[in-house]
């Protein structure tokens, strides 16, 4: 049973944050005028990562006073016990390791949880997806025809999908340059239609990758996706019609990475060609399990390795780092402060660079399923506003797009800005500068947000007086600046850790369960019982709500096949 949560509101910090806030008016400008050295005392490092938060609406007494909050909900007890396999997922009764995940082999002392030795299955699992991704690289495995692979799909959804791809289009650089990884996910049946259409089955190996392999998107796409592979392969006088080709075929190309073997081989995996993790391993936080097979295939085992270090840095750091100096503490506790004391509701992750394309995509499920609660790990009402929308594009298109909002709306937006300082493709010619150009708009778009534009300066330039307000830009919109060298697998295993870390910082203030997920069973379930009403069962029709039951109705009336 774990401790009960402190709740935050009654502690000394938060009535003190409370008078604070009541006595500073955010003032960005004068701050910098009247202190030289907020940059240099504002930013901090963290591995590879130089973090920012000079820029942030905050003053030394104010993070002072997050930090005795961070001390006073017990933060540092939390930490540990998350990082000695303590169950402090509660409502699922688990422990939470996804940081064993990325111990380097040979750690010391030796994790042992609850009788398993942990470091011992997840070095073995390491070897196996290593092995597995060294045999696919290399040609050695090959399909049916004896041909390599030259595509590996993923099928999973959620933790089992978002880390997957995002991971995979961040380090497209170093990619093996004969092998491509595509990705399905929705069970609408378009996304495996237009994924496989123009595959050759013969050079296609899926990976089904499913944590419980209960779900339901995942099976029936690993469904219509085996069926693919043995009509496309009997089209092509590639299978015999009969059930020991159909299964030949399935092992050469069918991998499945899950916590449930068993169910892996009902399927007809063989149990070989599967990759376990366990239950303490959050969907969410399974970027860095078996569950990153096919990254591992694509960048190869070495770089999977240096991607595992990266996380690794970050969790030593979080795990030693005193509060007040600790970025992911400090990054979480920031995100209080806009939540529950400047009324923020949404966050943006704006990074610049390509590459980090479906980063922000990642970062909902990992914040949002994370904090979107309403109770406490103990069963009790939260007592404050919780869990903020985490959103974003990559700069500079998101420039054109909604950066309006954030810099003359009337929502305060806490911004996330994450550049490098190398771009990681190879270099053309012109390349450099043009990567130059881009940092360019980088380093101006927080000290727009930060600095603003007065009346006096629009006047200045000459506009006319009643163009004049719509042309001043407050400024004190808040800001965090994430560099790195280069988006290098580790450093991409920094920032994911990075996010991981702020997202616990906060549940562990608000007293929420980061860890379980009991939102996303409802709908789940209505879904079952609705789908029997759209092909013909009346009774389960009649039994809907008006609404729902006039919709379904539209739709039975409109549907043409
Ligand atoms: O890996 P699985 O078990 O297929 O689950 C996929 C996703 O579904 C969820 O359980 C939500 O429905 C996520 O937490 C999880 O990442």
């Amino acid at each position: 049973m774990s401790t009960p949560p402190v709740d935050p509101t009654t502690t000394s910090a938060w009535a003190g944050l409370q008078a604070h806030h009541a006595e500073t008016s955010p003032d960005l400008r004068r701050w910098f005028a009247e202190d030289p050295e907020r940059a240099r005392r504002l930013t901090f490092d963290a591995a590879d990562l130089h973090v920012d938060l000079s820029k942030n609406l905050v003053t030394d007494t104010t993070l002072s006073l997050l930090v005795d909050l961070a001390e006073q909900v017990r933060l540092p007890e939390r930490l540990a016990a998350m990082f000695a396999g303590e169950h402090i997922n509660a409502t699922e009764d688990r422990a939470v390791l996804h940081t064993a995940l990325r111990r380097p082999p040979g750690a010391r002392p030796a994790l042992v949880v609850d009788g398993q030795d942990v470091d011992g299955d997840v070095q073995a699992v390491l070897d196996k997806v290593s092995a597995f991704a060294d045999a696919v690289r290399s040609g050695s495995w090959t399909g049916v025809t004896g041909e390599r692979i030259r595509t590996v799909v993923n099928i999973g959804i959620g933790g089992s999908d978002l880390g997957p791809v995002m991971a995979y289009e961040a380090l497209k650089a170093y990619k093996h340059p004969d092998l491509e990884v595509r990705f399905i996910s929705n069970i609408d049946p378009t996304d495996l239609a237009e994924t496989v259409a123009d595959l050759d089955p013969a050079t296609t190996l899926f990976i089904v990758a499913s944590k419980t392999f209960g779900t339901l998107e995942t099976l029936t796409n690993a469904r219509l996706a085996r069926a693919w592979l043995w009509e496309h392969l009997a089209a092509a006088g590639a299978l015999e019609d009969d059930d020991d080709a159909r299964r030949a075929a399935v092992a050469k190309h069918f991998v499945a990475v899950s916590t449930a073997l068993d169910k892996v081989a009902d399927f007809g995996i063989d149990p070989d060609n599967a990759f376990g993790f366990w239950d303490w391993v959050g969907g969410r936080y399974s970027v860095d399990s078996a569950i990153g097979t096919s990254l591992a295939v694509a960048i190869g085992p070495e770089a999977f390795r240096d991607f595992l270090a990266g996380f690794h840095a970050v969790d030593e750091h979080v795990r030693t780092e005193p509060l007040a100096t600790n970025v992911p503490v400090l990054l979480g506790l920031l995100n209080v402060w806009y939540v529950n004391v400047l009324g923020a509701h949404t966050h943006a992750v704006l990074p610049y660079s390509q590459y980090l394309h479906r980063f922000p995509a990642y970062l909902q499920q990992l914040t949002m399923e994370s904090n979107g609660k309403s109770v406490r790990w103990d069963g009790t009402p939260v007592t404050t506003d919780t869990g903020e929308v985490f959103w974003g594009e990559p700069g500079t298109n998101g420039q054109h797009a909604f950066y309006q909002l954030i810099h003359q709306g009337t929502r305060v937006i806490p911004a996330d800005f994450i550049a490098f300082a190398n771009p990681a493709h190879p270099l053309q010619d012109g390349d450099a500068d043009v990567h130059a150009l881009f940092m360019a708009n980088f380093f101006a778009q927080t000290k727009a947000l930060a600095f603003g534009k007065t009346a006096e300066e629009v006047r200045a330039e000459g506009t006319a007086e009643d163009v004049v307000p719509a042309r001043v830009f407050s400024g004190n919109r808040p800001t965090t600046s994430i560099m790195a060298p280069s988006l290098t697998p580790s450093v991409l295993g920094q920032l994911i850790a990075l996010y991981e870390h702020t997202t616990f910082v906060e549940g562990t203030v608000w007293g929420i369960d980061s860890f379980d997920q009991w939102g996303v069973e409802l709908g789940k379930k209505l879904a079952q019982e609705i789908a029997p009403a759209l092909t013909g069962d009346t009774s389960a029709l009649e039994s809907q709500d008006p609404s729902t039951r006039g919709l379904i109705e539209h739709y039975l009336a409109q549907r043409t096949a």
